[in-house]
């Protein structure tokens, strides 16, 4: 039988938003009508979080407000506080945020109140949390301490400085707050869409998320970025071209290139090769960067495959001095903005969101009692 042309929901339209737009063909990106462009290196995340959330680029009151409303948002609750330790005893990173946003809904002061004023606070607290509790994991896990968050700083910075234990320098913070800028939101990917299934249902905001992070953490999705960095690291850097070769031949997908929408560069991966090359001079060693540029030239000739959003943003990620299995859970903290964001859209037009099945099992099988089978 034919393979169902709509496998893999390509090309389904399966909502309307107002959120972010992709031109696949001409690489082309926007949230809310602004081009990411315009946006990455001159919007900080904040703004960012709140285009998307709250519908217009904030005003500089605004902007305070809103900050002011993250700062406060940011403390974890008291059974997040209780079982943090354990959990990063136990679970892998994207696992650990599961869980951890699961708990943090029993926290919440609006916990399953679907409003549209509850919505947008959990989207502030929800947002302001997920580095929070990214960097908090880290410390359970190494018994280290975090630093306590600088009010002055963003959460860029204010991330950077919990993961390292170090204050990042201007231009760090800026890169990062474009990478977070960049990831904020992309239609109906993946996980987007599982949550807005799961608030389709009239579920709760924070059900929501921990559907979106369960398949966030997917190496066919946002998993990509940790196995992008385990592939460089895998390979002899003088026989990238070989490598490559040898896992195109073997049948391997090579992570991070490929993308459903995008038949030309994805116009974050743009920004990303730039920022890798950056970090990889100014570290002193751009070995990987260098390496980078060679598989995106083989991968080019072999398939003619562009690299994706999670291609250089592992290169960068590892310049920054995180720590290769937290690259997905950065991914999550920039996407909150963009989940929640749709959390809210879903609940403000809602209808259950059930596609149909193609049926392709037996038909008018005989019942047989169990002990004739
Ligand atoms: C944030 C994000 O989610 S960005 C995407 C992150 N994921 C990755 O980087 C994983 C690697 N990439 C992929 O698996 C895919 O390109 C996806 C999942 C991103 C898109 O998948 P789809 O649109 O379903 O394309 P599909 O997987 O069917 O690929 C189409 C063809 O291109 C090939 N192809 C696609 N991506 C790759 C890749 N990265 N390496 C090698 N071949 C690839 C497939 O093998 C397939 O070939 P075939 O027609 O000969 O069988
Ligand atoms: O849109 C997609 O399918 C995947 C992607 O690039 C993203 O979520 O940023």
């Amino acid at each position: 039988m034919a393979d169902n042309p709509t496998k893999g929901l390509a090309d389904v339209v399966a909502a309307s938003t107002a959120l972010s737009d992709i031109d696949g063909k001409a690489g082309r990106l926007s949230y809310r009508g602004y081009d990411i462009h315009d946006l990455a290196g001159r919007t900080t995340f904040e703004e960012a979080a709140h285009l998307l959330q709250r519908g217009r680029l904030p005003t500089a009151e605004q902007l305070a407000d809103y900050r002011a409303e993250l700062a406060a948002g940011r403390t974890l609750g008291a059974l997040v506080e209780a079982d943090i330790a354990e959990i990063a005893g136990r679970q892998e990173p994207m696992e650990a945020l599961r869980t951890l946003v699961s708990l943090a809904g029993a926290d919440d002061p609006d916990k399953a109140d679907n409003a549209s004023d509850a919505n947008l606070r959990k989207a502030a607290r929800l947002t302001a949390q997920q580095g929070v509790l990214v960097a908090r994991y880290h410390a359970a896990r190494s018994g280290g301490a975090v630093p306590e968050p600088d009010p002055e700083l963003g959460i860029a910075a204010n991330f950077l400085l919990q993961i390292t234990g170090r204050t990042p320098s201007q231009r760090e913070i800026e890169i990062f707050d474009a990478c977070l800028v960049l990831h904020a939101d992309h239609t109906m990917n993946a996980s987007t869409f599982a949550a807005r299934v799961c608030a389709a249902t009239l579920s709760d905001m924070h059900s929501a998320i921990v559907a979106a992070i369960g398949t966030l953490k997917g190496p066919l999705h946002g998993g990509a970025n940790e196995q992008v960095m385990r592939t460089l690291e895998s390979i002899d850097r003088g026989r990238v071209a070989e490598a490559v070769r040898a896992k195109l031949a073997a049948g391997e997908k090579i992570m991070g290139f490929g993308h459903r929408v995008y038949k030309t560069e994805d116009p974050r991966a743009t920004h990303l090769r730039k920022m890798s090359a950056e970090l990889g001079e100014s570290t002193g060693d751009d070995t990987f960067y260098r390496m980078s540029k060679e598989m995106e030239e083989v991968v080019f000739t072999e398939k003619r495959l562009y690299p994706n959003v999670d291609f250089y943003a592992a290169t960068v990620y590892h310049y920054l001095g995180i720590p290769t299995d937290l690259f997905t859970p950065v991914f999550s903290v920039s996407r909150m903005s963009g989940w929640t964001a749709h959390v809210i859209e879903q609940h403000a037009d809602n209808r259950l969101i059930r596609p149909d099945s193609e049926y392709i099992g037996e038909r008018d099988q005989k019942w047989i009692p169990i002990d004739e089978r």
